[in-house]
C-alpha cells in the first residue's frame, strides 16, 4: 500500500501536477468520475479483478444472474443482493483515504512555507502584528505566520501542535448575546429553552440557565454528528433494502412474461407455474389431453354399440332365415294335406301313415314354436345404455348395486322397501334385524338392505356398510321431537370412513300427513349443507300411501351409479 502510494505521489510530481487534481487518477474508466469511500462512485470488484464505480455497474446489463466487464467481456455472477453482493474495492478505498490525507498535510506544509498561498483576506499573526498569518493552531488557538509558528512551536512538545492552514481554521464561536465578554460554550438541555440554547459559563451558573441541564457544545454537535450519521446509515441500509426488493420485483415481473424455461405437464400432475406464458401453455395442454381423451372415449363407446348393434341383426337375420325355412316347409305340408282332402276314400286310407306323418310334422313344429319360444326369438329394439363414471358404455347387463336403508325406528324403511318392491302400502310391524330385497329396471339391479332402526339395532348398521354403494336415511317429518337423534344418527353415518365414497339419498317421509315437516326445515334443522359438505348427497320429499317422490329418489340415485338417467328410463 506504501508502495502504491509514493507511487502516485510519483506520478504526480513527474507529471508536475498535483495530488488533489490528482485523485481523479483513481476515477472509474467507464464513467471518468473519481471514487469515493461511499456512495454511487464507490469502487466494486468484478471477478475479472477490473474495478467500476457502484453507478456504472447498476446500468451495466446482465443476463440471468451473471455481468459482462465492459473492459475484457469476462463474466461476474452476482449473488442475491446483485450488484452490492460485489465486494468493494478496499486496497483502493485505503489508496484514497492514505491520498487524502498526503493531501492535506501537504496543504498545510504549503500553507506554511508560503504565506501568499492562502488566498482569502489576510489575517495578522497573533505574535508580530505586521505578518500575515498562515496557518493556525489548533491547540494554541493562535493564527502564525511561518516564521513564528516554528519560533514558537519549536519544544519537543510544541511541535506536536497540529497547525493547519488558516482557510481551514475553525468558525469562532459566537459571543454570548446577554454577557458580550464571553463565549457561548454550552447547550441547555431543558425543554422550554430549546429555542435559545447557546449559553456561556455565567448564564449557566448564575442567569437563565442556573440549574438547567447543559452539556458542552463540543460534546452535544458530536452526539448530534453521531445521530445524524447513524440516521443517514440507516436510510441507506433502508434504501438497499428497498432496492433489493425492487430488484427482486423486476425478477418476477420478468419471469411473469415468460422468461423461465417451460416443459410441458403431465395430465393430472401438479405443476409449479414459472410464467404467464407457462401457466396458459399448462392449461391448454391439460385441455387438449382432456379432448383427446374425451374423442378416444366416444370412439370406443360408438364401437362398443356398433359391434352390439352388428351382433344383434346377425341374430334376427339368423332367426328369419331359420323362421323362413319353417314357414315354407309347413306350407309345403299344408299343400300336401289339402290334396288328401281332394281323394276319395280309398285314396286316403291307402296315404293314411303319410297324412299321420305331416299332422305329426305340423304337431312338432306347433310345439316347437311355442308362444313363448316365437317371444324368445323376437329380440327388444331398444338399446338400454349406460355410462360407468369413466364414460365407458354398457349395454345389456344391468348395473348391480348394494343399497342400505337406514333411519330410526318408526321412520318408515320396511315401508318405503314394501312399496318399492310390490307397489302396496303394507302394514309392517318393527323390523328386527334386516329385510332384503331386489328391485329391477331396465339397466340397474339394486339389492336393498332394510336394517332395523331400533336403539338397540343401531350399532349393528355397521356390519352393512361393506361393499355398499348407497346409503338411504329415511327421516319420519313428522317426529320433530327426534329430529336431534335422527342428526346425531346421521352425522355418525357421514364420518364413516366406509361409506365415503357412497351416495346419501336422505328421504323425507311421511310427506303426506299435514303437520310433516318440510324439506328446507329438515336441511335446516340437521345442518346438511355444513354436516354433508363434499359428500354426494341429495334430499327427497316422499310418501309411502301414494309413492310420490319415490321414483324421483331413485332416479338421483341411479344418476350417482351409473352416472346417467337412462337406466331408469
Ligand atoms: N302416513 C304415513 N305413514 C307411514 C309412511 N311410511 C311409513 N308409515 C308408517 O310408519 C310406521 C312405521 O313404518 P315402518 O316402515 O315399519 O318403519 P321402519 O323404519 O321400518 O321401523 P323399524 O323397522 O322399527 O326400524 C308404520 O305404521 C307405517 O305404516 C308414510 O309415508 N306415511
Ligand atoms: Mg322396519
Amino acid at each position: 500500500m506504501q508502495k502504491a502510494l509514493k507511487n502516485v505521489q510519483q506520478w504526480c510530481s513527474k507529471n508536475n501536477r498535483t495530488l488533489s487534481r490528482e485523485k481523479t487518477i483513481l476515477e472509474c474508466k467507464v464513467c471518468d468520475e473519481a471514487f469515493a469511500q461511499q456512495g454511487e462512485h464507490v469502487p466494486r470488484l468484478l471477478q475479472c479483478g477490473h474495478t467500476v464505480c457502484h453507478s456504472c455497474l447498476m446500468k451495466l446489463p446482465t443476463q440471468d444472474v451473471t455481468l459482462l466487464c465492459p473492459f475484457d467481456r469476462q463474466e461476474t455472477i452476482l449473488g442475491p443482493s446483485a450488484v452490492w453482493s460485489l465486494k468493494k474495492n478496499f486496497a483502493l478505498l485505503e489508496l484514497l483515504e492514505k491520498l487524502q490525507i498526503v493531501e492535506r498535510e501537504r496543504n498545510v506544509q504549503e500553507a506554511t512555507n508560503s504565506h501568499s498561498s492562502y488566498p482569502g483576506p489576510s489575517i495578522a499573526c497573533d505574535e508580530e502584528e505586521t505578518h500575515v498569518a498562515s496557518v493556525f493552531c489548533t491547540v494554541c488557538l493562535t493564527n502564525l505566520c511561518a516564521e513564528c509558528s516554528d519560533m514558537t512551536h519549536n519544544t519537543r512538545t510544541l511541535m506536536k501542535h497540529l497547525r493547519i492552514p488558516v482557510s481551514e481554521r475553525p468558525r469562532q464561536r459566537p459571543k454570548c448575546q446577554y454577557h458580550s465578554l464571553h463565549f457561548v460554550e454550552f447547550v441547555c438541555l431543558e425543554k422550554s429553552c430549546v429555542d435559545s440554547p447557546l449559553c456561556c459559563f455565567i448564564c449557566k451558573d448564575y442567569g437563565r440557565h442556573k440549574g438547567h441541564m447543559h452539556g458542552l457544545i463540543e460534546t452535544e454537535a458530536e452526539k448530534l454528528r453521531l445521530s445524524v450519521a447513524s440516521a443517514i446509515s440507516t436510510g441507506k441500509d433502508v434504501g438497499d433494502r428497498l432496492q433489493e426488493s425492487i430488484r427482486k420485483l423486476e425478477t418476477v415481473a420478468s419471469q411473469f412474461e415468460g422468461s423461465s424455461a417451460y416443459s410441458p405437464p403431465v395430465l393430472t400432475e401438479t405443476v409449479t407455474i414459472g410464467s404467464a406464458e407457462a401457466a396458459r401453455l399448462h392449461i391448454q395442454a391439460y385441455f387438449r389431453e382432456l379432448h383427446d381423451m374425451l374423442n378416444m372415449q366416444e370412439n370406443a363407446a360408438l364401437l362398443t354399440v356398433d359391434s352390439y348393434i352388428r351382433e344383434k341383426l346377425c341374430f334376427i337375420r339368423q332367426n328369419h332365415e331359420d323362421l323362413s325355412v319353417v314357414v315354407s316347409q309347413i306350407s309345403e305340408i299344408c299343400q300336401e294335406l289339402e290334396k288328401t282332402l281332394q281323394a276319395d276314400e280309398i285314396q286316403l286310407a291307402v296315404s293314411s301313415s303319410a297324412i299321420a306323418t305331416a299332422i305329426a310334422a305340423i304337431d312338432d313344429r306347433q310345439s316347437e314354436f311355442s308362444e313363448r319360444r316365437l317371444e324368445q326369438l323376437q329380440p327388444d329394439a331398444s338399446i338400454p345404455i349406460t355410462f360407468t363414471k369413466n364414460n365407458r358404455v354398457q349395454i345389456g347387463p344391468k348395473v348391480e348395486a348394494r343399497v342400505i336403508t337406514l333411519g330410526l325406528d318408526g321412520a318408515g324403511k320396511t315401508s318405503i322397501l314394501f312399496k318399492l318392491k310390490q307397489d302396496e302400502f303394507l302394514s309392517t310391524i318393527p323390523t328386527i334385524g334386516f329385510n332384503v330385497e331386489t328391485i329391477e329396471y331396465p339397466s340397474l339391479k339394486l339389492t336393498l338392505w332394510d336394517v332395523g332402526g331400533g336403539a338397540k339395532l343401531r350399532p349393528l348398521w355397521k356390519h352393512y356398510y361393506l361393499h355398499t354403494q348407497a346409503v338411504i336415511f329415511v327421516v319420519d317429518s313428522v317426529d320433530r321431537d327426534r329430529f336431534a337423534e335422527a342428526t346425531a344418527e346421521l352425522t355418525k353415518i357421514a364420518n364413516e370412513k366406509e361409506l365415503r365414497n357412497s351416495a346419501l339419498l336422505i328421504l323425507a317421509n311421511k310427506q303426506d300427513l299435514p303437520s310433516a315437516a318440510s324439506v328446507e326445515e329438515i336441511t335446516q334443522a340437521f345442518s346438511l349443507s355444513s354436516l354433508l359438505c363434499g359428500q354426494f348427497w341429495h334430499i327427497q320429499p316422499c310418501n309411502v300411501p301414494s309413492g310420490t317422490g319415490l321414483s324421483e329418489a331413485l332416479q338421483w340415485l341411479t344418476r350417482q351409479l351409473v352416472t346417467t338417467e337412462l337406466a331408469l328410463s
